[in-house]
């Protein structure tokens, strides 16, 4: 499935009162199957409501989402839930289900309206409480896990729709690490095993390094910029985007494996007051 954005911008209207576009340049990006897009800026960049806009949950006030070339506003709601998988920020929902009940109810566009879940329904569940890691808590309320336990739930709740797009707001920021590497690692075999495109929002340069074949990068004041990771997410754009000097880092274990990331100069050490040394 291709997902597309053309001259997209968005603002939030405030009653008797001219309000100027979020983004200084429209947004502009389109994506095919298997393909994944990291969306980075500055906290209040937009990143969200981006989301929102792609997905259809807010109005473009500009500019249109095409799904396969047609606009996304033509195609019924359960055809367009069928097809992408949001996942929100966790800490912003409280809920009263056990994490079977919630992922089950992603499956909501194919049971019918009064239909009991199916037993088909429940094993769908299963297995994507088990994808993620947390099998063992399908019978957990939702209000007594963690926030990482709730946002893995949110991302199996999309998971039994089988989506052919999934777009996902900082999946990861609850999640300790080893949890984010298997959120990470799921979403990268999901694209490359069943050829589903998504769509994140992060704050951890690495991980788009990891995961994305595109960068969107956006924050206030500057036009949005969109394109190829290692074109777009250079130590000079990072500094202008996000107003502190950024370090690329290359870590190569032999001519086969290697890890790209990038960290903040502030958090450097001076040398005499750090017990690292380099021996050669
Ligand atoms: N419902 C709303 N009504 C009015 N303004 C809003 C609303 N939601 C967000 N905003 C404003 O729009 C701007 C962009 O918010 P958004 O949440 O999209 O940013 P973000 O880049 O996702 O931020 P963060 O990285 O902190 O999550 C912010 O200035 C925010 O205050």
């Amino acid at each position: 499935m291709r997902i597309e954005v053309q001259g997209g911008n968005y603002f939030y209207a405030r009653k008797k009162e001219e309000v100027p576009y979020l983004y200084q340049t429209d947004i502009n990006f389109s994506l095919n199957d298997g393909e994944i897009m990291a969306i980075l800026g500055p906290n209040g960049a937009g990143k969200t409501t981006m989301l929102k806009c792609i997905t259809g949950l807010l109005d473009w006030k500009k500019g249109q989402t095409f799904i396969d070339g047609k606009p996304l506003p033509s195609l019924s709601r359960k055809t367009v839930w069928k097809r992408i998988g949001y996942v929100p920020q966790a800490h912003k929902m409280v809920f009263g289900f056990t994490l079977e009940e919630l992922v089950i109810m992603g499956r909501a566009p194919y049971i019918s309206a009064l239909a009991q879940p199916s037993v088909k329904d429940r094993e769908a569940a299963h297995l994507a409480l088990e994808t993620v890691g947390i099998g063992h808590l399908a019978g957990k309320s939702c209000n007594t896990v963690s926030g990482g336990e709730l946002q893995l739930a949110l991302i199996a709740r999309t998971l039994v729709s089988d989506p052919e797009v999934l777009i996902l707001d900082e999946p990861e920021s609850h999640l300790d690490v080893q949890k984010q590497v298997v959120i990470l690692q799921t979403l990268k075999r999901l694209s490359q095993e069943k050829k589903i495109s998504c769509i994140i929002n992060t704050h951890y340069p690495n991980h788009a390094f990891f995961l994305a074949d595109h960068v969107l990068m956006t924050a206030k004041q500057k036009p949005v910029v969109y394109g190829e990771v290692q074109e777009v997410m250079t130590e000079s754009r990072m500094k202008e985007y996000f107003g502190i000097e950024m370090k690329k880092i290359i870590y190569e274990e032999d001519e086969n494996f290697l890890i790209e990331t990038m960290v903040p100069k502030d958090l450097g050490i001076p040398r005499d007051q750090s017990t690292c040394r380099f021996t050669s």
